[in-house]
């Protein structure tokens, strides 16, 4: 459990910081714009800014609590922090950046399955300065998590990677999220980072958070996306895949009983994969549109229709053939549009879907290429 409640001014005519929230285990996602206030949450977690007013709780430990003049020092607050850059030392080795924190030790058993869990047995006497920028950040991450951290904090770990190398990562970082027991609180401008690693997730908006809750829930709810982002909302969804190979580079998944065409995911029939679609890639039909090239083309029911402040709207709607639970998406349309189709909540209409919109980098659960193709078993782009 993670209970942060922090007020802070930089300087008397500074940006203010304000925020509040509480995050159960798991990944939580501090989302924002530049300047919304990510990092100097993080920090003040880590214990390198010192907020005017906070009260800081990590499980049962208060690590701040300035109505008690309580501030935990920062070597003491076991935090392990992961930045930008990888930040190893240039004069040890792999091993050596990784046992910095206990010098003359070696690796205990618990260190060997971090070792191994971040895929950096191979490398351990390398020099850093011969490894990939994501075999770096892994060292990194590896080194944050052998000082047996209570917390590790990510700040924008995949920022200065480029999409191949954050693909080659991200499956690491799944693998984190499930067998890491502390909780990780993660910076990302990237929403298809967010959507694929995030449980909680916290939107911030000039200093204040606007937002905190399940990510699947708070990404698809149109009445965040003028905090998001227009371009970054749209629905995460759980999905099984049916068919590995449906033919033409396809595979089948299923949405709680509608069938759906997605990139071939490299995966066994029954897997769960997480889905995101965003909002921008669904367009809407009031009746069934013939001779399109997309290949999903689905009846919807209008649920809500939420008026943005540009010329567009954004539109939730429930797929109307589920045998299972609900499943929404989210539309977004221009005003004009939805005044043309006459969208409003409770009608009919069609979603059409084109298979490319499903973007790889956001699936979950499987690993795909840039271009939808499966990644081999060592991670590499074949
Ligand atoms: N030490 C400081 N003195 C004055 N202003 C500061 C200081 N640290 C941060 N700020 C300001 O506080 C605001 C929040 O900064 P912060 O770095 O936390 O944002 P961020 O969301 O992490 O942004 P980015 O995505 O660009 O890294 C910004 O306006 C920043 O300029």
């Amino acid at each position: 459990m993670l209970d942060i409640a922090i007020g802070h001014r930089f300087g008397p005519d500074g940006p203010a910081l304000d925020v509040a929230f509480t995050a159960p285990p798991g990944v939580t996602a501090l989302f924002g714009r530049s300047g919304a206030g990510k990092t100097s949450i993080v920090r003040a977690v880590a214990g390198l800014l010192k907020p005017d007013v906070a009260r800081i709780v990590v499980g049962e430990r208060v690590l701040c609590d300035s109505t008690k003049g309580l501030w935990v020092p920062v070597h003491r607050r076991r935090t392990g922090y992961v930045f930008q850059e990888p930040r190893l030392f240039p004069h040890r080795d792999v091993l050596g950046n990784i046992l910095y924190g206990a010098p003359g030790r070696s690796l205990s058993q618990d260190d060997e399955a971090i070792v191994d869990m971040l895929g950096l047995r191979d490398l351990l006497r390398r020099n850093p300065a011969t490894l990939s920028g994501g075999e770096a950040q892994r060292v990194a991450i590896a080194r944050a998590l052998v000082s047996r951290p209570d917390m590790l904090l990510m700040d924008e770990p995949l920022a200065s990677l480029d999409s191949t190398r954050k693909a080659q990562i991200l499956p690491y970082l799944e693998r984190l999220r499930a067998e890491a027991r502390v909780p990780i609180l993660y910076v990302s401008h990237d929403i298809s980072e967010v959507a694929r690693l995030a449980d909680t997730l916290v939107v911030l908006d000039r200093g204040t958070s606007m937002a905190a809750g399940p990510a699947v829930d708070l990404l698809a709810d149109p009445a965040l996306a003028r905090h998001i982002g227009a371009l970054n909302t749209g629905a995460v969804l759980s999905a099984r895949l049916s068919r590995a190979d449906a033919g033409d580079g396809l595979s089948e998944i299923d949405l709680n009983g509608v069938r759906m065409l997605v990139p071939q995911v490299a995966a066994r029939p029954g897997a769960a994969l997480r889905l995101r679609i965003p909002a921008t890639d669904v367009m809407l039909a009031a009746t069934r549109p013939e001779g399109l090239s997309a290949l999903n083309v689905l009846p919807v029911r209008i649920v809500a229709v939420e008026d943005g402040r540009g010329p567009g709207v954004m539109v939730q709607l429930e797929l109307a053939d589920t045998t299972e639970g609900p499943v929404r998406l989210l539309s977004r349309i221009t005003r004009r549009s939805a005044r043309a189709l006459d969208i409003r909540a409770g009608a009919s209409a069609f979603a059409i879907l084109k298979t490319v919109s499903v973007a790889p980098a956001a699936i979950g659960g499987a690993v795909l290429t840039p271009s939808g193709a499966p990644l081999s078993a060592d991670g590499t782009v074949p």
